[in-house]
């Protein structure tokens, strides 16, 4: 019991004793506690010191453990504040550089404003500039088109051939060679540069020619510029257009296109034929064409078909203005075409046809001309009028030189036969070019062939194509100089074979005439040789009879009189159209042999007065292995009122107004007088009244002697040309002209009569005067029956006369008072048949007229001539 209560217990006075026990009572738990206390208090101080001691470890623990911590912490601190340095540091080193690349952002900033303005400015200025050199360029560019059309229209007006160039790439297998070609200009400049020659004035040339189109160059681009040219085919011109070059410098490529071939690398044939075609179309409201398509081949001099399917290889002739449709080469087949397939089969064809060869130096090397024509006929069907034109494409063969191609046998009669006719082509591009009186088409069939492309009316272009490797240097060189030669030839202004519907009846017809009288020629020509025949006959019994009886004067050769002669014309004229003709011909074909009988030159109207229906006719007198068939047209003069050949001319001459008297020339043999630039003919004036009233123009002359010719020539100014012209024959001239005597007027005299030489014909330095060409020039004269015309020949041989070499020159004039007073001005119109060797030449005039003349050994066969005449049309 504790104390409270115990002290609630005895609420009675308590005694010590109580209190005593009490307390000792109390006191033993007490103790007990105390002493349990005690314990529990030393228990509690060994726990407590325990526990001071483990906490006191623990203290001392952590305390350690603060220590370490705080050394690390203290480490961390430092590695941190270190790190926080250089934090910091590259931080404001960052923002440094950041600050500084601030600044420079802001400087470039302000530098880029500042560009873009000055940009802005200047790209303005630029623009400005830019604008102001697109005008000028524009400008420029107008200008250059200018006067290339300009230039082109000069050229048009004059018929130059037009010249293009083509340099062909590097074929794979060259491409590690060296270029020959330095500079290709915009207006057709090419210069060449020679590789063996060390750079300096002599290594390049430079060439200029209508354009000229580099390795890169398109087929189209080609095309283009050859277009407006070939559409002109359209409008009636006749156009042609030649590849020329060596082997391999792409003259195919150009006209056909490669072996594998796709309308995006057709060549110039395939393209002029599509684009007829199409344009064909868009004007078919207006005209109505027919095209037809020829392919020749000249191989080996000879000419053939190539759209043959039959295999054959006829030889075919040429005729030159002789056709009435246009057609050079009548027999050979003329395909009509409508569309470009069919045009590609034709080709086709063709190719197959086309003899190929193979050289050294191309595998694919066409060892022929290929001749493509494209024949066009329009008709107008407002006006009925008629258009014919023609294009030729011809692919010649390579111009290289044989002893290159390493050939032999076949191949090098094919070769020869191509370099004869390339050389052929530049004697003609020759003769062209320096104006030469003569021309020798007939040399080659090529040039035979592209004689009216060359001579006539048509507009001609020459792609010349060259290799730019340096082993081509030479032949590039040549085939250069050759194309320079071809773009100075002037032919004229093309004409357009424009003709009236009426026209077009009228030939039609007058070639159905020429057929008829062309079979009763032939007939006549039999029935002549029977005749002569039986005269020969006749002649020889009378001789016999002769020798038999007293000898006379005739069997010695004599000149017929004037009487006589006159009665051999009177005739010849009842029998104009008859044996006359047959027999005339034959004497075309003589030659002269008399040395004594001044050759002469003579045109004869042979018209009868009596005949209100005066024939024209035309003949060709040519050799019968060149030229088989004659052709001859009738023409009736009555149509207009004309009742004879005299006043048919009158009224020619009335309706046309010429350039003068002198109608043509000739020359026969011109093998020989090719290689004698002299082309120089004389004519006289009228010597005596009687002569001048007759409405001659020239004496009658025979020389003494053919070796003592008279020579009367006037003109001081004759010597002054020869002086002026810085011509090799100056020397022997002056040589020549001081052993003639001049007579107090001036002329020279050699003889008897007396000559004033008034014209010349010749080369193109040689406007006007006279050049004679020593030691034996002869002027003959001679006086027709009928007045009509005279002649002159001028023998320019070299020592020889006329007789001696074979070699005639002549000119021929008509009277003034009824002369045809026609355009006869080209002399290449003149078709001499001088290879032939007959002495006969034609010449024909732009309106269809024509005359005849021949050479002829004596008087009395002068008269036989029958020169007036219609040329055949095509
Ligand atoms: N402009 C060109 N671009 C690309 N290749 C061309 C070009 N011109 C010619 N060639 C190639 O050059 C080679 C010879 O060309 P091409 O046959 O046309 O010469 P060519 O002068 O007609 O020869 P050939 O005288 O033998 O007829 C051909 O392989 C042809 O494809």
């Amino acid at each position: 019991m504790s104390l409270k209560e115990e002290e609630v217990d005895n609420d009675k006075p308590m005694t010590f004793q109580d209190s005593r026990h009490q307390i000792d009572n109390n006191k033993q738990p007490d103790d007990k506690r105390l002493l349990h206390f005690g314990d529990a208090k030393k228990d509690m101080e060994v726990e407590s010191k325990e526990l001071v001691l483990s906490l006191q470890s623990q203290l001392t623990d952590s305390y350690k453990k603060m220590q370490e911590m705080e050394y690390q912490s203290n480490r961390l601190k430092a590695t941190l504040r270190e790190k926080d340095d250089k934090w910091q540091k590259s931080l404001s080193r960052l923002l440094k550089g950041t600050q500084d690349l601030r600044w420079a952002q802001l400087d470039a900033k302000e530098e880029i404003l500042r560009l873009q303005f000055d940009w802005k400015d200047q790209l303005k200025n630029f623009g400005e500039e830019l604008q102001t050199l697109v005008a000028a360029a524009s400008g420029y560019h107008k200008v250059l088109a200018e006067n290339r059309q300009l230039y082109n229209e000069v050229q048009d007006l004059k018929g130059n051939i037009r010249v293009y160039c083509r340099v062909r790439p590097f074929l794979t297998k060259d491409s590690t060679k060296q270029t020959t070609i330095d500079y290709i200009g915009e207006n057709g400049e090419l210069v060449l540069a020679n590789p063996g020659k060390p750079v300096g004035k002599d290594s390049r040339r430079s060439f200029t020619f209508n354009r000229c189109f580099d390795t890169k160059s398109l087929q189209e681009e080609v095309f283009l510029d050859t277009q407006p040219l070939i559409r002109s085919v359209l409008d009636g011109f006749n156009v042609c257009i030649f590849a020329y070059g060596q082997t391999g410098s792409g003259k195919t490529f150009t006209m056909s296109g490669p072996t594998n071939m796709t309308p995006t690398n057709w060549g110039v044939n395939y393209r002029a034929l599509n684009d007829l075609f199409e344009i064909t179309q868009t004007r078919v409201h207006v005209f109505r064409y027919e095209i037809g398509v020829q392919m020749l081949e000249i191989y080996n001099e000879q000419v053939r078909d190539l759209l043959v399917t039959d295999g054959s290889h006829k030889k075919l002739e040429i005729r030159n203005n002789s056709q009435l449709n246009g057609l050079n080469v009548p027999d050979a087949n003329i395909m009509p075409v409508t569309s470009t397939d069919d045009v590609l089969e034709l080709m086709k064809l063709g190719q197959k046809n086309r003899a190929v060869g193979s050289t050294s130096l191309n595998d694919r090397s066409s060892r022929s001309h290929s001749v493509v024509t494209v024949h066009v006929q329009g008709k107008d069907l407002e006006s009925g009028s008629i258009f014919r034109g023609s294009l030729h494409l011809v692919d010649l063969a390579g111009s290289e030189r044989v002893d290159k191609s390493e050939v032999t046998g076949d191949r090098l009669k094919e070769a020869q036969h191509i370099n004869k006719s390339l050389s052929a082509l530049g004697d003609v591009i020759s003769a062209l070019a320096q104006k030469n009186g003569h021309v020798p088409y007939r040399n080659s069939k090529l040039t035979q062939l592209l004689q009216d492309s060359l001579g006539g009316q048509a507009k001609t272009l020459m792609f010349v194509h060259i290799s730019p490797d340096a082993d081509s240097f030479g032949e590039t060189m040549s085939t250069l100089k050759f194309a320079e030669r071809v773009a100075t030839v002037e032919l004229g202004a093309a004409r357009s074979n424009k003709e009236s519907g009426e026209i077009q009846i009228l030939k039609d017809q007058v070639y159905q005439l020429k057929e008829v009288v062309a079979k009763r020629d032939a007939e006549i020509a039999i029935l002549n040789n029977t005749i002569k025949e039986q005269l020969e006959k006749a002649d020889n019994i009378a001789n016999t009879e002769k020798v038999k009886g007293k000898p006379t004067n005739a069997s010695k050769p004599r000149r017929r009189t004037s009487n006589e002669a006159q009665a051999q014309k009177g005739r010849k004229t009842t029998t104009e159209n008859g044996n006359a003709n047959a027999e005339n011909r034959q004497s075309m074909r003589k030659i002269p042999g008399d040395k004594k009988t001044p050759s002469s030159l003579v045109l004869s109207t042979g018209h009868d007065p009596e005949d209100s229906t005066e024939h024209f006719e035309s003949s060709s007198a040519c050799s019968p292995l060149d030229s088989p068939t004659e052709n001859k047209v009738q023409f009736e003069v009555s149509e207009d009122g004309a009742v004879n050949v005299f006043e048919k001319l009158k009224l020619l001459k009335s309706r046309r107004k010429g350039i003068g008297k002198r109608v043509g020339s000739f020359d026969s043999h011109h093998s020989l007088l090719e290689h004698d630039d002299v082309s120089e003919y004389v004519k006289a004036k009228p010597l005596n009244t009687t002569q001048q009233e007759a409405g001659l123009v020239f004496d009658t002359t025979t020389p003494a002697s053919p070796s003592q010719p008279e020579r009367n020539f006037t003109c001081q100014e004759l010597n002054d040309t020869f002086q002026s012209s810085g011509d090799d024959t100056l020397s022997s001239f002056q040589d020549y002209t001081q052993q003639l005597k001049t007579d107090s007027n001036g002329r020279y005299v050699a003889g008897a009569k007396k000559y004033d030489v008034v014209a010349e014909m010749g080369r193109s330095n040689q406007q006007s005067g006279l050049r004679l060409r020593p030691p034996s020039n002869m002027v003959y004269g001679q006086d027709l029956a009928n007045g009509s015309f005279e002649t002159v020949l001028l023998d320019t041989i070299g020592g020889q006369n006329a007789q001696d070499t074979g070699c005639k020159r002549g000119s021929f004039l008509l009277n003034s008072d009824v002369g045809l007073d026609e355009d006869f001005g080209d002399e290449e119109a003149f078709e001499s048949r001088g290879t032939c060797q007959d002495d006969t030449a034609s010449l024909y005039s732009d309106s269809g007229m024509s005359a005849e003349a021949e050479n002829s050994g004596s008087v009395d066969q002068n008269k036989k001539v029958r020169p007036n005449s219609i040329r055949p049309q095509k």
